[in-house]
């Protein structure tokens, strides 16, 4: 409060004493503002006054001066007059104008005319003669070569020293005479004593020329030799100023001062009049010296002029002494006076309202604080219960609104009758509110009772105590569902239980998921099949079955033969679609949950358990391989599918589930050595043979490197003329260990490491090579026949590197043939289509080989740009066997020569098979019956001979 008091004091003495500063600051400005008024009018008044002076003393000086131009207008005129008519004429001119001190005539008479002149003047003048002044005293004028002498002058009383007098001695007369008489104008003289009167006196004389009548007067020199005198006027200079002052009044103006110089400045020895020397500021000492001149006397500025005299500048200066500011600025001090006053009561005003009102803001501040205090503490009661509602409310929505269901119930048992279900509940269970409110909680347990869990919810109701449980409840359907469970006791505020609520979670979709999970964790994503790891568990719980049972067990492994080439010409997609199919098909060749697992790509393996070596096993095998190889028709082509198996037998393979399935393994690789298609039981020395395998695979990878890889050649003769017109180039490997290894055996296992794309590069390169050194050689032109497997025939670097091989080796494109089989062109027919025109482009052959154990359509066998068919051995071998063999051997060579292409025999071993050949028109043929395939030097001798021997 004591503050409060404080501040209040403090606001209104600010308040007074802002009112009271600027009042003073208002009664400053007003008290400067009249100064300034107040001074300014006596200036101008002042200044007013001044010009009466100047304009008085001016124009009056004009008005004398114009009586001698009277006068000066008569001589002129008439000529030189009497002396009685110059007093006749002048006599009222000067009772008019008393500040005319004189006027006289002059006469200029030259020294030869002097003695005519005085005695002439003698004659009215009795004992006139030309005089002058020396020292001071008036004497005959000296001789000298004109003279000006005053012949008339009035009033004569008085200035009749003056008569005869040579002025020309006076110098003071000769500058104004000689410009009056040059100029004909009246000009007057500078200051001079005068001396008509007893004593001297400052006074002037203005001197109009008088010429000679009917003189020309045009040209300064014609005025000078007219002049004849002139006419004078003479000026007593203080007589005259009082005498013009004193006419108009303006001669006791007190405290001011008047000086006039005949001069055109303020020139002190040129002072004509002054009634008083000019004030000056007064002198400012002590206190007064702080303060501005302005505020302590009031001096207005001296007023100045020049105005003319007879032609010459005169300087007249009126000043006005200072006065003291206070005597000279009543409005000012009345002004400072009254607003002093006003301020200081403005400002005691406004504190003594400025008091009451900061004491009634004070009271009623106190009690608006008092007030506010009192509304906010409400506020916050309102605030606060706004806020309980709100929460208690929302807590209702969230129930409401829950995804889960929410039920409240008594807390006495046995029943533990339920109060409370959300809508949830009613969405959850298919029952309504209305159906389950009032009924037993445990009446909502459902057709579930015998699940254990229940158990721990009964506990917790008895125990009043919280308790979690997973249940298995059903809807009013009857559908069931998964409810997580959550129940807790619920306290009323006495502290004592008096509800149960009971949160349940659906968590079906949950369960499902896990469930889902853990079927992919087991199962193979393409084909559903048990996978890698399910295979396992199950294969180890079928093992330990038949070791209780004391029983025998198969894995049978199972891998499609060259599913690799599937994939790679048709694409993943087809593969996948085949892996699909055939996996359903092997589901379908065992019994109802017998295992059958997808390991990985093409690999499959089937657990076949309870003793199957009594015969089942085998019956088994036997479905595999035909659900596998029944036609199959993807991306709308037909295939036909091999498959080997290999079988370990348990428990003579092996007591464990990775050994039975190593082995199995192994055993497959044995069928596919033996030719596909068939099924092998596992044996020891199998192991020694996948050893040996895998050093294959390795040694394989550096073959091409440490140039183990050598080409053989096998000609291929004309059947008509026997000559050799080319060869076919086989690959070998010379194995530093195994010697001689032969394609058969290494060319798919390089396929399958995919080592055929360097391999057949090299092959490739290689014959061109040859056949063009052979050709340099000199040893004919023969066409190169090379092999190309599917992997090289679709991979991407194919025409590169035939067209880099041909342009490295110089060998024209027509002495290469390339060899395909009929499958790597059939199974993507468009696309080995664009890759055969592409090679073709190059100018290169192409040959079908094997012709005729593939499924080539001739529809499209017309489409392919191909030169050869090439008839597989197989038809040749069966020539001499029947008669199916020959006729197939005599439709291919029909058939070929119907689209025009060349047919070529290969495997002809015999002169029985080279008759037939050549009887049913097939153009080439290869085989050992004229020689088998042999190294590039050999074979240079074969050239050599020029031809084979022909039977
Ligand atoms: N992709 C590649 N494949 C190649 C390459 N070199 C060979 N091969 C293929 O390997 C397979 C086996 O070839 P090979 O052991 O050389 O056998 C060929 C001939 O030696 C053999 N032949 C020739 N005449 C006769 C005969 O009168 N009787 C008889 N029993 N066999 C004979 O036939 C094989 C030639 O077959 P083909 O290629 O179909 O003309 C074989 O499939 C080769 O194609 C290679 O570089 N790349």
């Amino acid at each position: 409060m004591g503050n409060l008091l404080r501040r209040v004091r403090i606001s209104v003495s600010v308040s007074a004493a802002l009112a009271l500063l600027v009042g003073l600051c208002l009664t400053a400005l007003l008290f400067a503002s009249v100064r300034r008024i107040e001074s300014h009018a006596r200036t101008r008044a002042f200044q007013q006054d001044a010009s009466l002076r100047i304009n008085a003393v001016s124009d009056g000086l004009a008005d004398a001066i114009e009586q001698l131009m009277v006068v000066n207008q008569l001589f002129n005129t008439v000529g030189v007059i009497s002396r009685e008519q110059f007093h006749t004429f002048t006599a009222p001119l000067l009772a008019r104008y008393p500040e005319l001190h004189g006027l006289s005539f002059q006469r200029l008479v030259s020294d030869a005319g002097r003695p005519a002149y005085e005695a002439a003047m003698r004659r009215r003048e009795p004992g006139f003669s030309i005089t002058e002044y020396v020292d001071e005293r008036q004497g005959p004028a000296r001789r000298r070569a004109s003279y000006n002498v005053v012949e008339y002058i009035e009033p004569a009383e008085g200035n009749s020293a003056a008569l005869g007098l040579d002025t020309a001695a006076l110098l003071t007369y000769d500058d104004a005479r000689s410009r009056s008489r040059r100029n004909g104008r009246a000009t007057a003289t500078g200051l001079l004593s005068l001396v008509q009167q007893r004593g001297f006196h400052t006074g002037f004389l203005v001197l109009a020329p008088v010429y000679q009548r009917q003189a020309p007067q045009a040209s300064t020199d014609q005025r000078e030799r007219a002049v004849i005198g002139e006419t004078a006027a003479v000026f007593r200079v203080d007589h005259l100023i009082h005498t013009l002052l004193g006419r108009a009044s303006l001669l006791d103006r007190p405290g001011m001062s008047i000086n006039i110089y005949a001069a055109a400045s303020a020139e002190p020895a040129q002072l004509a009049f002054s009634n008083g020397v000019a004030p000056r500021p007064p002198e400012r000492g002590g206190a007064r010296a702080l303060l501005p001149a302005w505020l302590v006397y009031d001096h207005p500025p001296p007023v100045g002029a020049v105005f003319y005299v007879a032609g010459e500048p005169w300087f007249i200066e009126v000043a006005q002494e200072p006065r003291s500011f206070i005597e000279s600025h009543a409005g000012s001090w009345y002004a400072l006076l009254g607003g002093i006053l006003s301020s200081l009561l403005t400002a005691a005003y406004i504190y003594s309202l400025v008091s009451r009102h900061s004491t009634i803001e004070r009271v009623a501040g106190e009690r608006t604080a008092a007030l506010q205090f009192a509304n906010l503490r409400l506020s916050e009661d309102l605030a606060l219960r706004k806020r309980t509602e709100k929460a208690l409310r929302l807590r209702e929505k969230v129930i409401e609104v829950s995804a889960n269901a929410v039920i409240i119930c008594n807390a006495e048992g046995p029943d533990y009758a339920v109060e409370y279900v959300n809508p949830a509940f009613e969405a959850i269970t298919g029952y309504s509110a209305a159906e389950v409110i009032g009924k037993s909680l445990k009446s909502m347990q459902g057709a579930g009772h015998d699940q254990q869990n229940i158990a721990e919810i009964s506990a917790a109701l008895s125990e009043q105590r919280e308790g979690h449980a997973v249940l298995r409840n059903y809807r009013k359907d009857g559908s069931g569902y998964w409810n997580d469970l959550f129940i807790a006791p619920v306290r009323d505020d006495a502290g004592l239980i008096s509800h149960f609520v009971v949160a349940q979670y659906d968590i079906s979709a949950v369960m499902r998921f896990e469930a889902e999970l853990q079927y992919q964790a087991g199962h193979d994503a393409l084909t559903g099949l048990a996978n890698r790891h399910l295979l396992n568990e199950r294969l180890s719980g079928a093992i330990a079955d038949a070791a209780r049972a004391g029983a025998g067990l198969w894995v049978v492994f199972v891998d499609l033969d060259r599913f690799k080439f599937v994939n790679d010409t048709l694409g993943h997609e087809a593969g996948d679609a085949m892996l699909r199919v055939l996996g359903e098909r092997l589901k379908s060749a065992v019994r109802e949950g017998d295992t059958v697992a997808r390991m990985g790509g093409d690999e499959f393996v089937v657990v076949l358990p309870g003793n199957p070596g009594n015969g089942a096993g085998l019956r088994v095998l036997q479905r595999i391989t035909e659900v596998i190889a029944e036609p199959l028709l993807i991306q709308a082509h037909e295939f036909f599918v091999t498959c080997s198996l290999g079988v370990a037998v348990y428990p003579e393979d092996g007591a464990t589930a990775e050994t039975l399935t190593k082995h199995a393994d192994i055993a497959m690789y044995r069928a596919k050595e033996l030719g596909r298609n068939n099924y092998q039981f596992y044996c020891p020395a199998m192991n020694a043979r996948t050893l040996e395998r895998l050093r294959i695979e390795a040694d394989l990878r550096h073959a091409l490197e440490r140039n183990e890889l050598v080409l053989h050649y096998q000609p291929q003769v004309d059947v008509l003329s026997g000559a050799i017109v080319g060869m076919e180039a086989l690959l070998r490997w010379e194995h530093p260990v195994l010697g001689v290894v032969s394609p058969a055996s290494f060319i798919s296992l390089a396929e399958e490491m995919g080592l055929i794309i360097p391999i057949g590069a090299w092959v490739i390169r290689t014959a061109c090579l040859q056949n063009m050194a052979w050709q340099e050689a000199g040893l004919g032109k023969l066409r190169m026949a090379v092999n190309l497997s599917a992997r090289q025939f679709t991979g991407k670097d194919l025409l590169q590197s035939v067209a880099d091989a041909l342009e490295e080796s110089g060998l024209a494109a027509r002495y290469l043939e390339l060899e395909l089989t009929e499958s790597m062109v059939m199974n993507d027919v468009d696309s080995a289509i664009t890759i055969l025109r592409r090679l073709k482009e190059l100018g290169v052959h192409i040959a079908i080989d094997d012709f005729g154990t593939g499924y080539s359509s001739l529809s499209y066998l017309r489409r392919f740009p191909i030169d050869v068919l090439k008839i597989d051995q197989s038809f040749v071998a069966d020539i001499a066997l029947g008669a199916d063999g020959a006729a197939i051997v005599v439709s291919i060579i029909s058939l070929a020569h119907s689209l025009r292409l060349k047919v070529i025999a290969e495997g002809v071993e015999t002169a029985e098979q080279l008759a037939f050949l050549r009887e049913h028109g097939c153009d080439e043929v290869q085989g050992y019956f004229f020689s088998r395939p042999v190294g590039a030097l050999e074979f240079e001798h074969l050239i050599a001979q020029g031809r084979c021997a022909m039977a």
